[in-house]
């Protein structure tokens, strides 16, 4: 390898800036604004929040590859933060998992996981998941970094294995995925603390925690992570349920009230979505290019 194969931008560089790395769900360009904005330095794309927020459906694995770069082009068009994306099981073979990493990362993604489940996938949080053999998702992970044209994109290993085969399956397949060549570990539905230590010591990669709310794992604050050796923190989802739970208050209110007026203290004001949407800047070029003078 030379020095100008050695990854130090995208993902790599925002996990050598800050270690655990908190990397924050946004589901359309707008959040990842704020989120920029708000000091982040990595964001994410959920493949849950791409099935639920943009396309009304569960997350089961009904999503196809051009709806997921659909999003990515409009977050990274918004952003310049490093953007994980949720590849779920790549959306096919091996053929079709390299074109997901040629197309992500043409689409301007600096991340991806891939998991080990199989292609009719659950939430990583519900009952009922089932894998593939080992082999055959190492498989997928050699695909994935076949591919990739380049080699700061990250291809980030998914184990869902907890559940069925405990701390030492995950260990044991972690060992076999990053053997096919997986960069990071994303350790899925980790239900206590000191998993994630055997884990971390076990793996010799980067580790990410999934902290999703209503999940299998409690919500262990920044600190305790970092002590377990855990390098990643996701919050995959956290700001969209704040935003849901916001809007359907206000539709309640405006149909049952018949007025939002009582909630608009706790709107984001049309000033500060201008300060985040950088608006003035771009009236103030209306205005040099065409002057002022219009009514
Ligand atoms: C991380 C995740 O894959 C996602 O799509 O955001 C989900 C999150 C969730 O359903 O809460 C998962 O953990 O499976
Ligand atoms: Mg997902």
């Amino acid at each position: 390898m030379t020095d100008r194969d050695i990854p130090t931008k995208g993902l790599w560089r925002a996990l050598a800036g800050e270690r655990p790395l908190q990397i924050v769900g946004v589901i359309n360009a707008y959040a990842a604004m704020m989120a920029e904005q708000t000091g982040f330095r990595a964001l994410y794309l959920s493949g849950a929040g791409v099935a639920n927020a943009s396309l009304g459906l569960p997350d089961l694995g009904m999503t196809t590859l051009n709806e997921v770069l659909e999003e990515v082009r409009r977050i990274v068009g918004a952003s310049s933060l490093p953007l994980l994306v949720d590849a779920d099981t790549g959306w096919g073979g091996a053929l079709m998992i390299g074109r997901t990493v040629r197309e992500l990362i043409r689409a301007g993604a600096a991340a991806m996981h891939i998991e080990d489940q199989v292609a009719a996938k659950r939430c990583g949080h519900r009952p009922g998941k089932a894998l593939v053999p080992a082999a055959e998702m190492a498989d997928r992970i050699k695909a994935a970094v076949d591919a990739r044209t380049d080699r700061n994109f990250v291809i980030m290993a998914r184990t869902d294995a907890m559940a069925g085969e405990g701390v030492e399956g995950v260990i044991d397949r972690a060992g076999r995925y990053r053997e096919a060549g997986a960069e990071m570990l994303f350790a899925e539905a980790v239900t206590n603390i000191d998993q994630y230590r055997l884990i971390t010591a076990a793996v010799g990669m980067p580790v990410l925690a999934n902290l999703t709310e209503f999940g299998m794992t409690p919500l262990y604050s920044r600190e305790e992570l970092a002590a377990a050796g855990v390098a990643l923190i996701l919050y995959p989802l956290s700001a969209w349920r704040a935003m849901n739970a916001a809007a359907l208050q206000v539709f309640r209110a405006i149909r049952h009230d018949g007025t939002q007026a009582a909630l608009v203290d706790s709107m984001q004001s049309r000033a500060e979505l201008y300060r985040f949407l950088g608006y003035y800047a771009y009236e103030e070029q209306l205005d040099r290019l065409f002057g002022k003078d219009k009514p």
